[in-house]
C-alpha cells in the first residue's frame, strides 16, 4: 500500500440510473480508465464494477451498479438486487438521468420512490446537457427538485467530459474521513479475468448486436503469465444455439478472427503487454439459468 494523507477520506460512491443513462460513460470519465463496458445497447453491465480513483486527500470507490429496470427474467431479478445492494451500502447515491429523453422513465421514478421510502438522500446528475437547450434542462432541474430526495444538482455531459471534474471534487470533499481501502495503484478490484471476458463479450456486442441479442456470454478459462512479460488468455464464448456458434464463427472462421483481433487489441492497451488470446465457441442452452453463471458475475442467485 502507498503512503496515505495525513488525513485520508475514503468512501463509496454508487452511480444509478435507468439504462442507457450513461453510468459506464462517467464512471470511465471520472476513474479515466477504462473500468467498465460502455456499449449503446442498453442493459448490458451484466457485472458490479468497482472503480477507485484518488482526488487529493480523497479516494472515491465508485460502484457501478446494472441498469436498475423491471425484473423479467431471473437473471433480471438478481442484477436489480446486486444493484440495490451496491447503493444501499453507499456512502452517496447519484441517480444519473438522461436529459435528453422525453419524460421520465419508470425506472428513474422507482429509483426515486425507493430513496423516500429508505429516507434516503442523494444527489442528482443530469447526464447529456450536450442534447438540450438551457431552458430545457433548468425545466427538469425544477421538476426533480419536488421530489425532496436531492441535495444537489449537478448538470454534465459525460460523454464530453463537461462538469465531471466539477462532481468528481464534489464527491471527494463528501466520503467520510478514514482510511484507504485500496492500494494507490489500484483502479479496479474486478478480477483482470473477469474484466477481459468482458471486454470480448464487448467486442461481440459491437460486431454481431443484431444476430446476436443478449444470449451470449465470455469466461475466462486460462490465464497464464509468462516470464517475457507476455500472457495468454483462453476465453470461452458461450452461446444457447448451434446457429449461433456459426454466427460466432463466421465464414471460414473469419468472424472470430475479427473479434479476437478487435478484443485483443484492446487487452494489450489495457495490460500494457503482448497478449496471446484464445477464443473458444461452445454451445450451452442453459446458461441463462445456471448458477454457475452468477456467482461468476458476482451476482447472488439466492437473491432473486
Ligand atoms: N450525447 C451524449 N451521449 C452520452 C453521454 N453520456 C453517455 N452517452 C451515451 O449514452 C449511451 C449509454 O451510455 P452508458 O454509459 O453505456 O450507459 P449505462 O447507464 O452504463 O447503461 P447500462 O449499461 O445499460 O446500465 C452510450 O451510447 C454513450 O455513449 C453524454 O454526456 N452525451
Amino acid at each position: 500500500m502507498g503512503a496515505q494523507p495525513d488525513h485520508p477520506r475514503c468512501g463509496f460512491v454508487a452511480l444509478v440510473g435507468a439504462p442507457n443513462a450513461g453510468k459506464s460513460t462517467l464512471l470511465n470519465a471520472m476513474i479515466g480508465s477504462k473500468v467498465s463496458i460502455v456499449s449503446p445497447k442498453v442493459q448490458t453491465t451484466r457485472t458490479r464494477v468497482l472503480g477507485i480513483t484518488i482526488v487529493g486527500d480523497s479516494q472515491l470507490i465508485f460502484v457501478d451498479t446494472p441498469g436498475i429496470f423491471k425484473p423479467k427474467r431471473r437473471l433480471d431479478r438478481a442484477m436489480v438486487a446486486a444493484a440495490w445492494q451496491g447503493a444501499e451500502d453507499a456512502d452517496v447515491i447519484g441517480v444519473l438521468y438522461d436529459v435528453s429523453r422525453r419524460g421520465v422513465d419508470d425506472d428513474t421514478l422507482g429509483i426515486i420512490e425507493r430513496l423516500k421510502e429508505q429516507g434516503r438522500k442523494a444527489i442528482l446528475i443530469l447526464n447529456k446537457i450536450d442534447l438540450v437547450k438551457r431552458d430545457v434542462l433548468l425545466g427538469i432541474a425544477d421538476g426533480f427538485r419536488e421530489s425532496g430526495v436531492f441535495t444537489d444538482t449537478f448538470m454534465i455531459s459525460a460523454a464530453n467530459d463537461d462538469g465531471v471534474t466539477h462532481l468528481r471534487n464534489f464527491l471527494a470533499e463528501r466520503l467520510p474521513e478514514g482510511p484507504w481501502h485500496f492500494p494507490e495503484d489500484q483502479i479496479s478490484d474486478m478480477p483482470m479475468r473477469l474484466l477481459s471476458a468482458e471486454i470480448t463479450r464487448e467486442k461481440l456486442f459491437l460486431q454481431l448486436h443484431q444476430e446476436l441479442p443478449y444470449s451470449a456470454t465470455v469466461e475466462t478459462e486460462v490465464w497464464e503469465e509468462f516470464d517475457d512479460g507476455s500472457v495468454k488468455i483462453s476465453q470461452v464464448i458461450f452461446v444457447q444455439r448451434e446457429s449461433q456458434k456459426a454466427i460466432v464463427l463466421g465464414k471460414g472462421g473469419q468472424r472470430i478472427k475479427s473479434l479476437g483481433l478487435a478484443a485483443r487489441t484492446e487487452l494489450q492497451a489495457m495490460l500494457e503487454r503482448r497478449v496471446h488470446l484464445i477464443l473458444f465457441v461452445k454451445v450451452r442452452e442453459d446458461w441463462v439459468d445456471d448458477p454457475e453463471r452468477y456467482s461468476a458475475w458476482g451476482l447472488d442467485f439466492s437473491a432473486s
